[in-house]
């Protein structure tokens, strides 16, 4: 019995030395390291277990900014972060050439596993593809995203522009100002815009039901908040979460737990309804390819039929739905929101901004109809919008929707510059320590278009990467940007932008980064 007693406390104790040296010992011990042999080069930010997250919660809580301590931490050697995140420990480079070696470089790091909509709605994407797989997706994706093709889809984005206007409108009728949830109000723009870029303007108003209760809703709606609903499942579900710490993306693959098992039945009912609408459009495209338009699902479709080694899977293009989808649209409507935020509290720069729209557009105006000026915008007009796209580059450079590139983990050893990376050490680059460094932008704090039109701006180019760059940049920018000054240029023609004095200016780190409360301005109809 006492036998028994021994071995079970050697169990336990050896299980506490394990976890207590995968957690707390050898992070200790790395990071020691790395102080000793980098100096004030590196920064270290340790937690137990949760890592540079505690800083992130600790900064919302206190300073209402989740990167405060990375927007106060300028110094002037300083090249890299180092940081734990459950068992293992990592660099992020701050240092722009630095970050530079690691993006040029993409092959050698490894996705890290997401919970499980991020597994089961992307794995076969661009987004997760590796090497020649992503090399071949990126090839085929690029020519939909390029400059002059996106010109196709320029009417569409002016169409739902002008829709929300209407819808805005009507709110207008009976009162002078409203306060507008502006976030929403630019992420209902872009949302229909990134579907209806990849499936097409056929499938409007699609809904899919999923719900317990028979309730229904759109699969662009489901689409983010069965993400959403992925990572808080490990808030409520402790069982899910250890499973997944242990086994990653295995975990869903057995003994599913009650959470876990809804998830999955909501994610397959999403999976359906996408599998739904291409199986109906290839039907349609095989019976006349004359009937394909210019949306990414026919030119899968018209691919697949007329090579028959495109190597494109139906797989991959539903993933390929929900990570062009889930990529372009808070992101560019965060862009946006923000924009217009700033525009609200510098009326001077407000007026300059719908001032230059109104140059660009009134050369057109053949009669006196002012309130139809927007549908005048053509696509070559876009280029002659400098101040707007220097306020969205500004909102970027203020608030990055992605703060970071996505945390990789490392192949083999690596050399970074003087660092020595260990194979299975997480990686990452944190743009935003150069967005917000003020020997590179003075007063990086202060919203200041201005310094986006000087002419020689090569230093702030180099440090300026909200879409990240090297291979792997964000694929979807130019659209973004179209989106952008379009959102811009349409809503600065009808509305005054007015600051909410009772506004709670609150910037959070979550899918991507923004504002926690959409109450920032207040509309109010203008005749220009
Ligand atoms: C302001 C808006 C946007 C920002 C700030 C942004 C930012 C980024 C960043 C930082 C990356 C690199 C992520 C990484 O580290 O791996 C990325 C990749 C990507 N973005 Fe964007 N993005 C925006 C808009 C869009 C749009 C509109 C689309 C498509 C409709 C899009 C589609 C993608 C895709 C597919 C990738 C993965 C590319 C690859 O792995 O080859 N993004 N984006």
């Amino acid at each position: 019995m006492i036998f028994l007693i021994y071995i079970s406390l050697g169990i336990i104790a050896s299980i506490i030395a394990f976890v207590s040296y995968i957690l707390i010992l050898y992070p200790i011990f790395r990071f020691s390291q790395m102080k000793r042999k980098y100096g004030d080069k590196v920064k270290v930010f340790f937690s137990i277990g949760q890592g540079i997250l505690k800083f992130y919660n600790q900064d919302l809580a206190n300073k209402n900014d989740s990167i405060a301590f990375i927007r106060n931490m300028h110094e002037p050697n300083l090249k890299a972060i180092a940081f734990n995140f459950g068992t293992k420990v990592g660099f992020s480079f701050v240092d722009p050439e630095l970050q530079k070696q690691v993006l040029q470089n993409p092959h050698s790091y490894s996705k890290v596993d997401g919970p499980m909509a991020i597994t089961f709605l992307f794995a076969n994407s661009i987004a997760y593809a590796t090497e020649k797989e992503w090399k071949r997706q990126r090839l085929f994706l690029g020519k939909s995203f390029h400059f002059e093709e996106i010109k196709n889809y320029f009417p569409l984005i002016i169409e739902t522009c002008q829709k929300t206007i209407k819808k805005i409108d009507q709110k207008l009728i009976e009162r002078e100002t409203i306060n507008i949830q502006i976030l929403k109000t630019c992420q209902e723009i872009t949302s229909e815009v990134s579907f209806k870029v990849f499936f097409g303007s056929n499938n409007e108003n699609l809904t899919i039901i999923t719900r317990k209760d028979g309730s229904s809703t759109t699969i662009s709606n489901e689409l983010v908040q069965v993400l959403i609903d992925s990572y808080y499942l490990f808030q409520t579900d402790k069982v899910a979460l250890i499973k997944w710490i242990l086994l990653k993306r295995k975990s869903t693959s057995f003994f599913l737990t009650k959470g876990e098992e809804q998830l999955l039945n909501r994610l397959k009912a999403l999976r359906q309804a996408c599998t739904a609408i291409v199986s109906k459009r290839k039907e349609e495209l095989t019976q006349d390819r004359l009937l394909a338009k210019k949306n990414f699902l026919d030119q899968y479709i018209i691919e697949m039929a007329q090579n028959e080694n495109s190597g494109i899977t139906y797989d991959e293009i539903i993933d390929n739905f929900s990570a062009i989808y889930l990529a372009g649209t808070d992101t560019t409507s965060n862009m946006a929101g923000v924009a217009l935020y700033y525009l609200s509290l510098y009326p001077e720069i407000q007026q300059q901004a719908r001032e230059e729209v109104i140059k660009v557009l009134s050369v057109k105006l053949k009669e006196n109809k002012t309130d139809q000026l927007f549908s005048l915008l053509a696509f070559e007009d876009l280029q002659n919008l400098n101040l707007i796209n220097s306020i969205l580059k500004e909102s970027l450079r203020l608030m990055p929707p992605a703060i970071q590139s996505q945390t990789k983990f490392a192949n083999q050893d690596i050399k970074i510059g003087e660092f020595d990376v260990k194979k299975g050490d997480l990686v990452t680059n944190h743009f935003s320590y150069n967005l917000s460094n003020p020997e590179v932008f003075p007063n990086p704090d202060v919203f200041n278009p201005n310094r986006w039109m000087a002419a020689n701006i090569h230093n702030e180019m180099a440090n300026f990467t909200p879409f990240s760059q090297g291979p792997r940049n964000c694929i979807g920018q130019h659209l973004a940007m179209i989106e952008g000054k379009c959102i811009l240029a349409s809503l600065l023609l009808q509305y005054e932008i007015l600051p909410n004095p009772a506004e709670k200016v609150v910037r959070q780190m979550r899918i991507v980064y923004g504002f926690q409360y959409d109450n920032l301005v207040y509309f109010k109809k203008i005749n220009v």
